[in-house]
């Protein structure tokens, strides 16, 4: 029997690029509450889901994909994980997709279009105001930035405050989706969400060591980094490479700090808070533009972590 539209779970979609805020956001409404039975599914670019660590979940129940884009790569895994969540006795009341930053939303939001069992609530793209015309006019970045805006039916944009205008930002946004609700995030909630505490499950932690994976412009990477790291140098390293790296992330130990520390970069802007204490992992995962020059930063970067833990660095 087909159920009616009322059983069906609503789900939501966040989308956005790479350190766009779309964890950060899924723990805003998490806090805020959502309804309990929900499934959050969690996708990660590399093959360690650092996204999956940060989620601020209680009793909903956690699917964590890995290895790249929800869409290509694991479009049939998403949707035989969500069709085995939606036959469970009892069924997610609601359900909440967080893709990666590299995925296209509209493909995920097709599979709910599909499925009997879920209705579309709405499909989030979270957009960086500092980052709009970086990625809009960057070869390899604009395609997938752009798809994702044109997939949404409600844009929340940040950190445009720090930008000159923020009117022309907007307008260049509502050319590209002229139907979705747009919303300036403003300040106060992204300033402070580099503060956030972040209580995270604990979550089983795998050793990983990896060598680089390319597609078709892309590049990931994921280290272990067992040593403790000097920040500055860290900060100087990231920064230098700026121009190929896009986004980094995970926990290392850093020399003058006594606590693991997350490690956040995007948008070229780095910063690190105490880690969620409950995981142990000391991994570092990366994602920029494939070539020589991403290479030469990951196999400086697993140097940095490794020789420091020897004490040679
Ligand atoms: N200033 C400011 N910073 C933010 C805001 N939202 C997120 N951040 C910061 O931006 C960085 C990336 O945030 P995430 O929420 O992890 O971004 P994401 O889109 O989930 O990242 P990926 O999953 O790696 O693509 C973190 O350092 C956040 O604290 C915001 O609204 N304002």
């Amino acid at each position: 029997m087909k159920p009616s539209d009322a059983a069906r779970a609503p789900l939501t979609v966040i989308g956005g690029f790479l350190g766009a805020g779309k964890t950060t956001y899924l723990n805003d409404l998490i806090r805020e509450g959502i309804p309990e039975h929900s499934l959050i599914v969690i996708n990660d670019f590399g093959d360690i889901n650092i996204d999956a660590e940060l989620i601020d979940y209680r009793d909903e129940q956690l699917i964590q994909l890995t290895n790249g884009c929800i869409c290509c790569t694991l479009g049939g895994t998403l949707a035989e994980q969500l069709a085995k969540a939606m036959r469970l006795k009892e069924a997610p009341r609601a359900v909440f997709i967080e893709t990666s930053g590299v995925a296209d939303p509209a493909r995920i939001a097709d599979i709910a279009r599909l499925s009997q069992r879920l209705t579309l609530k709405e499909v989030v793209c979270l957009v960086d105001g500092e980052q709009i015309e970086a990625n809009r006019h960057d070869p390899l970045t604009g395609e997938t930035w752009r798809a994702q805006i044109q997939a949404a039916t409600r844009i929340l944009v940040n950190r445009l405050s720090t930008t000159n205008d923020v009117d022309a930002r907007l307008s260049e946004l509502r050319q590209l989706n002229a139907t979705a609700a747009i919303h300036d995030m403003g300040g106060p909630a992204g300033a402070a969400a580099d503060q956030r505490s972040i209580e995270s499950p604990a979550i089983t932690a795998r050793a990983l060591y990896h060598d680089t994976a390319s597609q078709s412009g892309w590049q990931s990477a994921s280290l272990t980094m067992p040593g403790a790291v000097d920040i500055d140098r860290l900060r100087d390293l990231l920064l230098d490479y700026g121009d190929v790296l896009l986004r980094a992330k995970g926990f290392l130990y850093c020399r003058d700090r006594q606590q693991r520390q997350l490690l956040q970069f995007s948008g070229r802007r780095l910063n690190s808070q105490p880690a969620p204490a409950r995981s142990g992992r000391c991994q570092l995962v990366c994602i920029g533009r494939a070539g020589g020059r991403f290479e030469e930063l990951i196999a400086t970067l697993s140097r940095l972590g490794q020789a420091e833990a020897a004490g040679v660095a």
